[in-house]
Formats: C-alpha cells, structure tokens, sequence
C-alpha cells in the first residue's frame, strides 16, 4: 500500500473548494433541482439490500471528485493488495485475510506461497461435525447428558460478534441456550454460571491469542465452577473447547487439542466472526445458517471486488462518509438499525470502525496533522433512541450522519407492529433532510387557532433546520445471507476509508498501553501497602480504594 496523504491530492484540494456550495445549498433544494435523485443516489445489492444515499448534501461533482480522490489515493490496488493476500498489516506484517474465510469459490489464495483454502476447509469440516454432534444431542456431558447451554468466554472481538451475530439470527436458533461473557467483572460470569448447570454446559474459550486477561480470568474460573461438581479433570475436555490461533497455550490451559478451532494471524480479532471465533454462531443457528452467512459476505465480497466505483456499495459508502466528516464537519456517525434483533450492531461496528481506523499515525510513521481519521460510532436501535439522544441530532448544533438500517420484513408479524416501527424509519431521515420551516411552524399555530402573536416567542423552539445527512439501508429481510452481506458491506467501508486516510487500519497499538499500566498496577492492589510510584491522581486513587475495599 503506498504512502498517499490525500489532502495532496488534486481530489482533495478541488473538494476543498468544492464544499463551498454546499454552505448555501440545502438537502431539501437538491431534491427540487434533481426530480429523480433517489434513483440516481441509490445501490442494490442482489435485490435484498438497497442503500439510499441520496439524503446527503452532495450532487454529481461532488461523487466525481471523491471517487477520483478514491484513485488518486491508489483505491483499486488496495482492494486487489487485500484479496490477493499481500502483507497489507505491515505494522504486525500480516496479511489481511477475512475474505478467506468466507471465499465459497474455493480459489485459492496465497500467503507466503502457500494456498490457505484447504486449512479454511479443514477448520469449516471440523466446525460443522461438531455443531451436529452438540446439536443432534450426541455429544454427552460428564454424566451422560446432551448439552443444552453454551458459553461463550472472549472479549472483544472474540465476542462482540458472535454475540451481535446469534442476537440477530434468534430467529434461526435452536433449543441451544447461548450466553456470552465478556467482562473481567467477576458479577458477568458469576451471574451467568446462575442460569447454566455444570453437567449440560459447553464452555468456548475463544481468545485469538489466549493470553487475553480478561477471557483467561473468566474461563479459569468457569473451569474452576466446573470441577467443583465434575471433580475429575479428565471430564473437562467434554465441556471445554478453544477457539484460537494459539495452540501451545490452549494445551497449557487443558484444553484436548481435539477440542481446539484454529485460525490465523491473518485473521483480525474484530473480523473474526467469520472464523472458529464464529462456532457460537454455527452451534445456535445450525453450520448451514453459519455457511449462508459466509455466503452472504462473500457475495459482498465479490461486489466490493469487481464492481465499478460508481455502483460500488461499500466505496460509496465510505466516500459519502468521508465526504461528511473530512469536509463537512462531522466527528461522529450514529448507526441505528429498526430491528430489535439487530441491537448489538452498533456495538459491533464501534470496534469495527474505531479500532480499525481511530489511527493519528500515518503510512510514513508521521502524525497525521491535516485531517480527521476514523470517525467515532454510536447507536442504538430505533424507536429507543428517537426517544433518547434524537433531540440533538434534529436541533443540536454538531452535525451527525446516521445510517437508517431496517427490514422491509419482520420475523414476528404481530398486529400493526411492523408498519409502526417502519412508519419511524422512513419519518426520521425525512425529518432529518426536509425539516420544518417557520413557516410551516406558524401555520400549524394558525390551523389549531391560536394567534400568533401569542406563540411568537415560542415558534423558534419548534422550527426544524433539517438538512441533516442520513443513508437508508432497506433490507429485504434479516436472514443469515444478508446480514453476511450487510457485515461485510460495513467492513469494506471501513477499509476503503481506511485506505483513503492513509493508516494502517488492521493493526491496535492503541489498546496495548492501558493493559501495560493494568499488569504494573495489579500487584500493587494484591496489599495494603501505601502506593506512591504513580502520579498523585492515580496515587490516590488506589489509595482510597485500598482504604475503602
Ligand atoms: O481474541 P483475543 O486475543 O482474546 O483478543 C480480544 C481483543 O483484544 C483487544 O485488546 C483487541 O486487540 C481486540 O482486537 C481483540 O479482539
């Protein structure tokens, strides 16, 4: 991948200029100027995704000179430099292969000369016998009885998506109970180990290095509650596995090597779902739901790859949001899917986007100066959040792009549910685009009789600026190929921003520093002793809490 800082290319610049009209320009006049912007500002996606991006202050210059700062900054290399297994993650010198995982064409791919397919398979076979083992009630717990609750034990992205993923696949699932503990708190896994009995309970300890403190804390005590009842270490292999890339240290932790899902250091731990990391997935929705959503991304993949920029979801995606944030102001961008099913998503994509891409360090090893890098990502699921924080993105004076996501079709069809929920989904970009005049404030005031000299002072208060950006990503349906297709949609718009911003988005220094100062700062909590080597904040901090534990 080269070294391109994009504000010198000519792209940049002319985008510079070019964001002037859009000081006096509203959302609300492009629609007047262009009768037909919805069809000409929207994509398709095998006729189950449409993405609407057409409530977005940009116009056909605007799309030409982003999609030339796109080659400009070397774009197309980039996505083949991914595919093709180049060493892309030069920071950690891997390559960056999720695409792998999920290439059902099965062609190979090379890293280091050698075809990375047939290990994908094998761990893929390995998966799929044992879902249908633990699935069909084969596989027998130390007294002899089926598995019916499975624990996830990882952190990160060893859980955030696996968890948001069976969340959204309820509605594929089987009698399996899943639960996901994540947190070093003691109170996550103590409150799971209520709800689940030791002889029908299947531990996976997914941790991409096995190292992690957080999930070995949390698997050693799961171990620990386990031999209490089982008393005979031999019985662990029948309700432990490992998801991981490490073998020497899941054979520490005594884990049958049989029981070991392996992957790679080409695997990224926030796009790992795809991976062993996925086998909480495939054990609730059944491996040929787990192979669907597989597919689904790798359709997707097979978009981002060949498809022309013009028609290119992902890139369009990530030059509309770059447009937003790099020129028109915005640090943030909120994700908000109307689907119950889909709460976690944002979550997801937070580490997705802000672990991939919140880098102040450029290709060239230089602080980046000139430019914003990874926007921050929030959300939550609609309605809940118009009732919470949409106030500030309607009438707040920071700008937030939102993406709109939501089903045309609901799994539970239950009265007028649906039509309500998706009433507020096509509401809320129109409100947030079109807004409500003066105007049109005075005229209701008129129509429900009051004189407006009384509510003058008032009118203000409920005038809506609206040229507010927003994209709509109409699905036709959540099932397990298309919520493949809508992840890796999201990820290759992080890669491309990615690419444009001239970081490395595949590797997470930033995580590193505060694990450091917790490994420094854990012995000295193990006494009483006073703590004085820190700084007088953090002194006293530890010091208090000494005092009070
Ligand atoms: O899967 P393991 O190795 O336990 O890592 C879990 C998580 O740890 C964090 O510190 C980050 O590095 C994440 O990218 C990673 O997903």
């Amino acid at each position: 991948m080269k070294n391109i800082n994009p504000t010198t290319t000519s792209a940049w610049q002319a985008l510079e200029q070019h964001k002037a009209n859009f000081a006096q320009t509203t959302i609300q006049q492009l629609f007047s100027q262009q009768p037909n912007r919805f069809a000409d500002y929207s994509l398709r996606f095998n006729n189950e995704i449409l993405v609407d991006y057409s409530k977005n202050n940009i116009n056909q210059e605007t799309l030409k000179l982003l999609r030339q700062l796109a080659q400009e900054c070397s774009l197309a290399t980039a996505i083949e430099a991914m595919f093709t297994g180049e060493k892309i993650n030069r920071t950690e010198d891997r390559a960056v292969l999720h695409t792998a995982l999920r290439n059902r064409s099965n062609q190979p791919i090379l890293v280091d000369g050698k075809d990375v397919m047939p290990d994908v398979n094998d761990v893929l076979a390995k998966m799929k016998g044992f879902c249908q083992r633990v699935i069909s009630g084969e596989w027998k717990g130390y007294t002899g009885k089926a598995i019916t609750d499975v624990v996830n034990i990882g952190i990160g992205g060893s859980d955030l998506g696996p968890y948001m993923v069976t969340e959204a696949l309820r509605p594929y699932k089987n009698h399996l109970t899943m639960h996901f503990v994540s947190n070093v708190d003691g109170t996550h896994i103590a409150e799971t180990l209520k709800k689940v009995n030791p002889e029908t309970t299947l531990f996976l300890i997914a941790s991409k290095t096995f190292t992690t403190q957080e999930t070995m804390t949390n698997a050693n005590s799961a171990r620990d509650w386990f031999l209490n009842s089982a008393k005979d270490e031999s019985q662990v292999a029948k309700h432990f596995a490992a998801l991981s890339t490490n073998a020497t240290e899941v054979a520490k932790f005594g884990i049958d090597t049989d029981n070991m899902f392996g992957f790679w250091d080409w695997v990224g731990g926030r796009y790992s779902l795809w991976s062993a990391i996925g086998l909480s997935i495939a054990l609730s929705i059944g491996f040929d739901n787990f192979e669907a959503l597989l597919s689904g991304a790798h359709e997707m993949d097979k978009h981002f790859r060949t498809a022309p920029i013009e028609q290119n979801i992902p890139a369009t995606l990530a030059l509309v949001g770059l447009w937003n944030t790099s020129f028109l102001g915005a640090q943030t961008e909120a994700i908000l899917p109307y689907d119950q099913y889909l709460h976690r998503f944002a979550a997801y994509f937070q580490q997705g986007n802000m672990e991939s891409n919140g880098k102040y360090v450029g290709r060239d090893g230089k602080a980046i100066t000139d430019y914003q890098t990874g926007p921050i990502i929030w959300g939550e699921p609609g309605t809940n959040g118009q009732h919470a924080f949409y106030q500030l993105i309607h009438q707040g004076t920071s700008l937030i792009p939102c993406d709109f996501i939501a089903p045309a079709q609901t799994h539970n069809p239950l009265a007028d549910h649906h039509e309500k929920l998706l009433s507020n989904f096509f509401a809320q970009t129109e409100a947030l685009a079109f807004g409500k005049t003066k105007q049109e404030v005075e005229a209701e005031f008129v129509k429900a009789g009051k004189n407006l000299d009384d509510v003058k002072d008032i009118v203000p208060f409920k005038v809506f600026t609206g040229n507010k950006p927003t994209n709509s990503i109409l699905v036709q349906k959540i099932t397990p190929f298309s919520l493949g297709a809508l992840i890796a949609m999201y990820e290759h718009k992080i890669f491309v921003q990615g690419v444009i911003f001239n970081i490395f988005s595949f590797d997470q220094w930033g995580v590193e520093l505060g694990k450091q100062l917790a490994n420094r700062i854990l012995p000295e909590l193990k006494d009483s002793e006073k703590v004085t080597s820190h700084d007088s904040s953090t002194n006293g901090l530890i010091n208090q809490f000494k005092a009070w534990r």
